[in-house]
């Protein structure tokens, strides 16, 4: 790839992806929104990013692997979109870049496929579960705690080729991933967010282009969806505050109730699953900016319950002031022990819990 652009058709939109099946998938849906909304061309360009070279555990290759590459790709404008999985994108925010675009997002939760119709809690005592995610992995655990957790990568064709092999008794994805891929019918159970609250963004895209790039961003706002938009936002601050990558503990879903709140769920989790945080807080949010503060106000919340300790740094307990949020909703702290239980695999992000 070049930043040559002179030979490109007039309208030209060059949309960046991975090349994962899944990557492919959701971006060919964005391309075909953007051409059913604009009329204009698109082109999908397919970038290799460190996370697909590499074969290992995400956990240890760090923040923003399936995303740096594609960034900066589009930074200098050998492409004009980039679609990521939400989720993969690290909280801090890249200055040459916007999100235009968060679609209507799909069904957020986690989900468990087993050979033999096994549940969560019918699986076979000592049963090995696929999945290499921390966040996964602690709360499994915390139901579970005579399952053993097996890393997996791959593509979701091979790791779905262990459990019926026997390799694996059971495997974790994301829902929304599967049904990407026209895979739902292989989901035993589709987790329920009490036992397994999902990433913050799972199921979601976000679809980028450059600040300096008015025209382009324009086009894509009309694939915005306000809701997505607030829901993960508010996620994605209450990550950003606990300064927590995809590689630690931390859950996050918020979902609109029926009078229109959004209600915020956070968990925060030893590695070991013995404890875990788990609280939750509602608010009405008629600004992105106040679904950030619901998020800051529940990372405090959780901060202040023992999460600190938990996720083993320490840190200034100050976060914002009081704010328009309204109420904490649940708590369900499991036992306690308080100790050094989850030393932080990934102190990164020097910085400020505070920025975005
Ligand atoms: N980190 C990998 C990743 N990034 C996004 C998804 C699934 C799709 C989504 O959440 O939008 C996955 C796979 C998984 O977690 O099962």
């Amino acid at each position: 790839m070049t930043g040559v652009t002179a030979a490109r058709p007039p309208g030209l939109i060059r949309i960046g992806t991975r090349g994962s099946a899944l990557a492919m998938t959701q971006t060919g849906t964005v391309a075909a929104a953007i051409t059913e909304a604009t009329g204009l061309p698109t082109e999908l360009v397919e970038i290799s990013t460190a996370g697909d070279r590499s074969g290992a555990p995400v956990a240890q290759l760090g923040v923003g692997v399936f995303v740096s590459a594609l960034r900066e790709a589009l930074a200098h404008k050998e492409i004009d979109v980039a679609v990521h999985s939400f989720k993969d994108l690290p909280t801090a925010p890249d200055e040459r870049l916007t999100i235009a675009a968060v679609p209507t997002r799909a069904d957020p939760r986690d989900a468990l496929i087993t050979r033999d119709g096994a549940t969560l809690a019918t699986l076979a005592q000592g049963g090995r579960i696929g999945t290499g995610s921390p966040r996964r992995i602690a709360q499994l655990l915390g139901y579970r705690p005579d399952l053993t957790a097996v890393p997996v990568r791959g593509n979701v064709d091979t790791r779905l080729r262990k459990v019926a092999t026997g390799e694996l008794d059971a495997l974790v994805l994301a829902r929304a991933g599967l049904a990407r891929l026209g895979r739902v019918e292989e989901i035993t159970e589709t987790l329920d967010p009490e036992v397994m609250l999902p990433a913050p963004a799972q199921g979601a895209l976000a679809v980028e282009c450059r600040v300096d790039d008015p025209s382009v961003a324009k086009l894509l706002a009309v694939l915005d969806d306000p809701a997505t938009r607030a829901a993960v936002t508010a996620e994605r601050a209450l990550l950003a505050t606990l300064e927590a990558g995809c590689s630690v503990p931390v859950g996050g879903l918020a979902e609109f109730t029926d009078d229109g709140e959004l209600r915020l769920r956070g968990a925060v989790c030893g590695l070991d699953g013995a404890r875990s945080i788990r609280l939750g807080r509602s608010g009405p949010v008629p600004t992105t900016a106040a679904a950030a503060r619901l998020g800051r106000d529940l990372a405090a919340a959780l901060l202040a319950a023992g999460a600190d300790t938990l996720l083993g740094v320490e840190r200034q307990r100050h976060v914002d002031g009081p704010a328009g949020a309204r109420g904490t909703a649940t708590t369900e702290t499991q036992p306690a022990g308080v100790g050094a239980l989850g030393q932080r695999p990934d102190p990164r992000r020097p910085g400020n819990p505070q920025a975005q």
